[in-house]
């Protein structure tokens, strides 16, 4: 499974057939852009908007953010030539809507390995994040995040999740409780991050801090969003706090200290703080490395010891 990639926290959908706001790109904050010439673009637009990607990416050289299409389904008539429009100009990958199947993302598989040997890219180039969006998505979603290499995410889509289950989202969102764990389930049990769904309404910031909050306490590492307004809200929530690295660090002071009294236990604060709380530990120190919120990485060999 593809493993260390890139931490993405915040992925900003932009319309394809929008010239004005694919400009805005490289000004953006967010690890990741995802190019959409899937719904937001109307069926009498598609063949326009497949052309203005194409002339973007063409002229988008110094790219920050990665950046991902989402093309549209396997099963319609515009997926191919999609493919064939933007995978040229080198994106870092694919966003797979209505991945229901496996088959569906193996499919994929193969034809971008097509298209690398054709426009001689290293082979594996082209990653794949499948968007789970409905109850047979969900069902499948661990075979999916195993399906192929190149998915290095599994992102959820509740919008055409609670279609298909013929029922209406809500900001309190206990209807997608269920679906939300076995993503993240799948996305862990592969070793792949875990992206949540977009939250619609782009002028509560609040209701977006909540969700988000949510969805982190589930275990999911990044979210889709409709708005860069979205963007710092999703990027705070996801920084280990203030509080967070310095219990940490306590954390691993005091495990150190353990090994060299020859014990993996001990007390810190009167709470016991053994194997899993460090492991826990460690994952918010590296997290905020990654982030520069602190300076020096953590050597994982000084905490564990050696095999
Ligand atoms: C269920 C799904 O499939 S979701 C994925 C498909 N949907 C999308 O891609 C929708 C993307 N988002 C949008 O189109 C818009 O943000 C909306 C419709 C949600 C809200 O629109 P507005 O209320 O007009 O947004 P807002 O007032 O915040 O826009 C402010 C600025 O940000 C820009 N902007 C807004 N959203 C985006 C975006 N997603 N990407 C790039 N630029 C954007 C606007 O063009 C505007 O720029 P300007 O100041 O240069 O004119
Ligand atoms: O990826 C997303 O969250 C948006 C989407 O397509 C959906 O919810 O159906
Ligand atoms: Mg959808």
């Amino acid at each position: 499974m593809a493993k260390n990639f890139k931490l993405i926290r915040s992925l900003l959908y932009v319309p394809g057939n929008m010239p004005s706001m694919l400009q805005n790109i490289p000004i953006f904050d967010c690890d990741g852009v995802i190019i959409d010439l899937e719904d937001a673009v109307p069926i009498n637009e598609k063949d326009a908007a497949r052309i203005l990607v194409k002339s973007f990416l063409k002229i988008f050289h110094d790219r920050k953010q990665l950046i991902f299409i989402r093309i549209n389904p396997i099963d319609s008539k515009w997926w191919y030539e999609d493919l064939k429009a933007v995978l040229p100009e080198k994106p870092d990958g694919i966003r797979l809507p209505k991945a229901d199947t496996p088959e569906i993302v193996e499919r994929l598989d193969t034809v971008l390995t097509e298209f690398e040997e054709e426009l001689g890219f290293e082979i594996g180039h082209f990653k794949i994040i499948p968007s789970i969006e409905s109850a047979l998505g969900v069902i499948n979603s661990i075979k999916i995040a195993r399906s192929s290499k190149r998915v290095i995410a599994l992102a959820f889509g509740a919008e055409d999740y609670t279609a298909s289950m013929e029922i209406e989202r809500t900001k309190s969102g206990e209807e997608l409780f269920h679906a939300r764990t076995r993503v993240v389930w799948a996305a862990k049990a592969a070793g792949i991050q875990a992206i949540d769904t977009i939250f619609a309404d782009v002028s509560d910031m609040d209701g977006l801090r909540k969700e988000t909050e949510l969805i982190k306490k589930l275990g999911f590492t990044g979210k889709s969003l409709v708005n860069p307004r979205q963007i710092d809200v999703v990027h705070d929530v996801f920084a280990p706090s203030k509080e967070e690295i310095e219990y940490a660090l306590q954390v691993v002071e005091a495990i150190e200290r353990a090994r060299e009294m020859g014990t993996g236990v001990v007390s810190l604060n009167g709470k016991m703080v053994d194997a899993p709380v460090v492991r826990r530990a460690v994952r918010v120190l590296k997290t905020a490395y990654s982030l520069g919120l602190i300076d020096e990485d953590i050597d994982e060999e000084v905490i564990y010891g050696e095999e």
